[in-house]
Order: structure tokens, then C-alpha cells, then sequence
């Protein structure tokens, strides 16, 4: 039995979810205010706080942080009936457990129950999640990890596509390791980083002696692999010789050795491309039947950009990697920054930037500048930009929007016009950008009725 409060002005709302947490065993105390629930959870402690965001007097975030101000360990979950991307990016920065629209169903709070009571530790000074494990809980990661439990379910060809950086690899190795295949070999082939010409008795080995300098035996990968999974990675840039090769192994279940007899192979393929497979099947550099034989089933690993507060999760998972024993923090300032920059080179990138702002605070405590983020550049400014829509589209933005707060002296309602978009439009960018937009920028007058943000 865990001691559980409720914090929500909605009556209905707040006895249903009573209600059903003291059904499921477990110690309910109810608050229809913030101020009295603040005080009353700071002298005793409960196991786990639900709190709604939209209420009189104190909201939701207030109390969150005044909640997590008095009591580092406390774990909160965040309920509102009007998720968006900045008020979950906000309560799970202040360190909320997790962040639930409403209403919430039985089994959605079951499973939450189940994970915010295993741990007894604060998230931020949780153990560090085992070694593969897909990090991650915004609604675009949810989805790959739902797809992975499918596809580990069956034999089916799996194709991973997205940037580089994402963690297509994690993601293939998630799948193995979640298959009845888990105990036998999983091998992973670069098909970009080997030369065309070696590519085939690469994969599908060769005999002793098959071409010049081949003075051993070589098994191959497909056979490798054998009861396990093979990875056939940056397959988009595979030639289309060998493209026919693969799909004649994958058609016949078996690979011929150069110089050799054809052989039965038992590999289950996932193909992966940070390439747009199916423009190259347009443009004929991809085959079609290949390409439809390894989408079965498909999977689209976001950019690190879509994952809103992952960011940090993902930040404090790697802090914690590299530096296990005393894990350093992120100032706000930090986690600001983070969560601002647009990272081309997603995940990767994330982790090259903390270790070397890691490597360069010996106090532990990294701020904004030790990680070194270079704000998205000024359109035209950089040969960079023509490459990369999304970065080229932020720097636009911010460059448009910083132009037109500075020419309506910081009055954000006049910018907004300006700008030709509404007020609530220019705010969510305001909280995107972050200090990229606001640094140096005039504050409005006192009493500004623009002045609330
Ligand atoms: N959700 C995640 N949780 C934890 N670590 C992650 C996650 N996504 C990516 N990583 C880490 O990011 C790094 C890059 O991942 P990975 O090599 O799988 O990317 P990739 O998409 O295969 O890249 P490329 O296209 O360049 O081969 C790895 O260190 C990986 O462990």
C-alpha cells in the first residue's frame, strides 16, 4: 500500500481518481487546493503526488516546484486536460515523474502506478537504465517502443529509418533482444562503410581460395547470424548488384559462398537508412520488390528535436553513464538551452556535447555556455543552413521574430501582428527559442499588459 495524494479543484474528477487508487489498494488523500496540499505534503511525505495544472489561486507548476523545493525525492505526476508540448517540457523539467492528459484510464494508471512505486529513488539520482535500454517518454518515443514490442513478437523484416543519430541501431538491438532469438547472435553489417566490390563475400562469405588474396575461408554475415538477427545498415546505399543478391537470400532463405554451394541460412533481417528509401525506389536506385520485402514492418525513429522533454531524460541518462559515481547536474539555464537547440545530429550529438562539457566542469555543474551549443545562424549566413530545412527554418524564425520585438519595443501582442500570426503563436515560439530569441531584447513597460510571460 503506497500513501498517495490528489491535488485537483475538479470534484468529479479528483473522488473518481480517489476512488479508484483506494481500490487499487493504496492510502488516498484528497486536496481541492494547492496552498493547504503544498504544506500538507511537505510534513508527510507522501509516496506519490498527482496534481492537476490548471487551478485558482496557486496552478500546477507553482506548486510543482514549490512541492519539489521542499521535497527533492517527491514523486509527482502531472494531469491536465490540455497537454501541449511546452507545459509537459515545463513540468518535466521541474522534475515531474510523468505528465497525463486527462481522463486517464484504468490501465494507463495501473502501469503508471506500477513503475513510479518500483523505484524508490528520485528520478535525478536514479540507478542508471541498463545499457540499451530506449530512453524516452514523449508520445513520438512511445510509439517506436510499441512498435519494437511488435515486431519482437514476430520473424517479420523490420525496416528502422531516420536521421543520423537517432538510434536506429538501439532500436534494432531492442528487437532482438526482446525476440525468442535473444540468445543467439545479433550482427550488425555497415553496408556505406564497405567497399561495393568486397560487399558480397562480406555478407555471404566465401571459400578458400574463391579470388585472389581469399587465402582462408569466410563464413559471412547472413551466416553469422544464424537463429539470430542480422542489422543491414545504410542499406539505402547499397549497389543494386548486391541489392538482387539480398533479395534472392531473403526470397530462397539461402546464400551462396563465392566459389561455394548455396547454403540454408536462418537470419531474421532489419534493414536500416537514414535515406529516403522510398524516393530511391522512385528514382530507381532502390529496388521496389526489395524494398516492399523489408518494410514489412516499418519503423520511423523520430529526430531528437520531436521528442520535447526526452531531451533531458535522455541528458541525465548519459550524465549518468559518463560519470556513474557522481553524475553531474544541468543548471536551468542548461536545460533551457537543451531543449532550444534544434541538434542535426540528434541523439549523437547530444551525447558528444555532454561529454565534452562534462570533461571541461570539474564542479559537476553544467550551465549553458560549457556546452558549447551554437544558436541556429542567421539565414544566408552559413552554407550549413541550405542543407538543413529544419535548422534553416528555426533561424528564420528567430531571426523574423527577434526583428519584430525589438521594432515593437518588446509589446509582444504588437509583434504578433507584425509578424502576421496570433499572440499564442508567438509565445510557443518564444518558449521554443528561448534565450536565442530573448537575449538582449527590450522588456516591455512596467504594467504592460503583455507583461504576464
Ligand atoms: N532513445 C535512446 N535512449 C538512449 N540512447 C540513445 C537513444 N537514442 C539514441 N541513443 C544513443 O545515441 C547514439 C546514436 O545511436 P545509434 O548509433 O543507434 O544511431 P543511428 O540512428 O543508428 O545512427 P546512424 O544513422 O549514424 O548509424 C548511441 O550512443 C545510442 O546509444
Amino acid at each position: 500500500m503506497a500513501a498517495i495524494s490528489i491535488i485537483d479543484d475538479d470534484a468529479g474528477f479528483r473522488d473518481s481518481l480517489a476512488e479508484t487508487l483506494t481500490d487499487f489498494g493504496h492510502a488516498v488523500t484528497a486536496y481541492d487546493r494547492a496552498g493547504p496540499a503544498i504544506t500538507a505534503i511537505a510534513a508527510t511525505l507522501p509516496d506519490l503526488v498527482f496534481l492537476d495544472l490548471r487551478m485558482p489561486e496557486i496552478d500546477g507548476i507553482t506548486a510543482l516546484r514549490a512541492i519539489r523545493a521542499a521535497q527533492p525525492t517527491a514523486r509527482v505526476v502531472v494531469l491536465t486536460a490540455f497537454a501541449t508540448g511546452d507545459n509537459t517540457i515545463d513540468a518535466m523539467r521541474l522534475g515531474a515523474f510523468d505528465h497525463l492528459t486527462k481522463p486517464v484510464g484504468r490501465a494507463t494508471l495501473q502501469t503508471l502506478l506500477e513503475s513510479a512505486l518500483r523505484h524508490a529513488e528520485p528520478q535525478a539520482r536514479a540507478e542508471p537504465a541498463a545499457p540499451g535500454t530506449i530512453i524516452g517518454s514523449s508520445p513520438a518515443i512511445r510509439d517506436v517502443q510499441k512498435r519494437i514490442g511488435l515486431a519482437a513478437a514476430g520473424d517479420a523484416s523490420v525496416l528502422i529509418l531516420g536521421e543520423t543519430g537517432v538510434g536506429k541501431e538501439l532500436v534494432a538491438q531492442a528487437i532482438h533482444r526482446f525476440s525468442a532469438r535473444a540468445a543467439k547472435p545479433f550482427i550488425a553489417v555497415n553496408c556505406a562503410a564497405i567497399p561495393a566490390d568486397l560487399l558480397e563475400s562480406e555478407l555471404f562469405g566465401h571459400e578458400r581460395g574463391a579470388f585472389t588474396g581469399a587465402t582462408t575461408a569466410q563464413r559471412g554475415r547472413f551466416r553469422e547470424a544464424d537463429g539470430g538477427t542480422l542489422l543491414l545498415d545504410e542499406i539505402g546505399d547499397m549497389p543494386l548488384a548486391t541489392q538482387a543478391k539480398i533479395l534472392r537470400a531473403l526470397q530462397e532463405r539461402e546464400v551462396t559462398p563465392l566459389g561455394g554451394a548455396p547454403v540454408k541460412i536462418d537470419a531474421r533481417i532489419i534493414a536500416a537508412t537514414h535515406q529516403n528509401l522510398q524516393a530511391r525506389v522512385t528514382s530507381g536506385q532502390f529496388r521496389a520488390d526489395l524494398y516492399y520485402r523489408l518494410a514489412v514492418i516499418p519503423i520511423e525513429v523520430p529526430k531528437l528535436r520531436d521528442r520535447g522533454a526526452d531531451i533531458l531524460l535522455l541528458a541525465r541518462h548519459i550524465l549518468n553513464e559518463l560519470r556513474p559515481a557522481h553524475p553531474p547536474t544541468l543548471t536551468e539555464a542548461a536545460e533551457r538551452a537543451l531543449l532550444a537547440y534544434p541538434w542535426p545530429g540528434n541523439v549523437r550529438e547530444l551525447r558528444n556535447a555532454l561529454e565534452r562539457a562534462a570533461s571541461l566542469t570539474p564542479s559537476g555543474v553544467i550551465d549553458a555556455a560549457d556546452l558549447a551549443l551554437n544558436p541556429p545562424v542567421a539565414p544566408g549566413a552559413a552554407s550549413a543552413v541550405a542543407t538543413n530545412l529544419p535548422q534553416a527554418v528555426a533561424a528564420t524564425e528567430i531571426a523574423l521574430i527577434r526583428a519584430a520585438l525589438i521594432s515593437a519595443q518588446g509589446n509582444r501582442t504588437e509583434a504578433a501582428r507584425a509578424l502576421g500570426i496570433s499572440r499564442q503563436a508567438l509565445y510557443d515560439r518564444i518558449n521554443r527559442y528561448g534565450t536565442a530569441i530573448m537575449s538582449d531584447l527590450p522588456t516591455p513597460a512596467v504594467g504592460n499588459p503583455d507583461d504576464e510571460a
